[in-house]
């Protein structure tokens, strides 16, 4: 018995294109991210792709992305699951700065050890901050010891993995078919945990917006392969782009 799942990065926000640090700001999709997201829904449609469940994050960029792609596929009507633990990275006090003002600030290596390495938490949000999760309604539901006010990719991995390991994995046991169309960063550490890389091999893995991931499991749900749809070289030029945001 082999299973699979299938991962979308949401496609280029608004803020993307502005090459600011967003983390949990919720921010909408550009013109291009829309065209992304529906690019992959019809990538998905032609390779012959259905789902059963789509698990998302809290933050629109994410959720429209999901909805381009099941509209594509006429698959609106499956339930789709919102939950915090998809959000991004929280990027603390970096949210709003832009990359490359901050890599000519800071250095490119400060740069790039704060979007990727692997425990080096960015500087925090003030508590009083008005972008602290705790004081808006989005999480109120949320016990305010576990919110954030920024997170190393190991804090995303730690909210991330429990979360896959009690609740989406039981839907791909049971044969259902799942998308999760996520984030940068939450799929970053989702991919982590299913490829078993090291610290050292995350820093370097970037992931596309907008390009759907599949993921061939076997009986154990242990990764056995995993393929990016579409033109190859578009994808790597895409991953490349992203790796391009934080220089100077
Ligand atoms: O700003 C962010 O929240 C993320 C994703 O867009 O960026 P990065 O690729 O720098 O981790």
């Amino acid at each position: 018995m082999s299973y699979q799942l299938v991962m979308i990065r949401h496609g280029e926000s608004l803020w993307n294109k502005e090459n600011l640090f967003t983390g949990w700001t919720d921010v909408d999709l550009s013109e291009n991210g829309i065209n992304e997201a529906n690019q992959g829904s019809i990538l998905l449609k032609d390779a012959g792709f259905h789902f059963d469940v789509c698990y998302t994050s809290y933050l629109k960029r994410a959720i429209h992305t999901a909805n381009y792609v099941l509209q594509g596929l006429d698959e609106e009507w499956i339930p789709m699951i919102k939950t915090w633990k998809l959000n991004e990275r929280h990027y603390g006090a970096l949210q709003g700065l832009n990359k490359s003002e901050t890599a000519a600030k800071y250095g490119e290596e400060q740069v790039k050890i704060w979007r990727r390495s692997f425990d080096v938490c960015p500087p925090l949000l003030d508590q009083n901050d008005s972008r602290n999760p705790a004081l808006q309604p989005m999480y109120q539901s949320v016990p305010s010891s576990e919110l954030p006010l920024a997170e190393s990719l190991k804090d995303t991995v730690a909210r991330v993995i429990p979360y896959y390991e009690q609740c989406i994995r039981k839907d791909i046991q049971s044969g259902k078919k799942v998308l999760i169309a996520a984030h940068g960063n939450s799929l970053r550490a989702l991919v982590m945990y299913l490829d078993g890389l090291s610290a050292e091999q995350i820093l370097d893995l970037n992931i596309p917006t907008g390009v759907p991931l599949v993921y061939e499991l076997n009986d154990q749900l242990q990764a056995v392969n995993h393929r990016y749809l579409g033109d190859e070289q578009l994808v790597k030029a895409k991953m490349q782009a992203v790796k391009n945001q934080g220089s100077k």
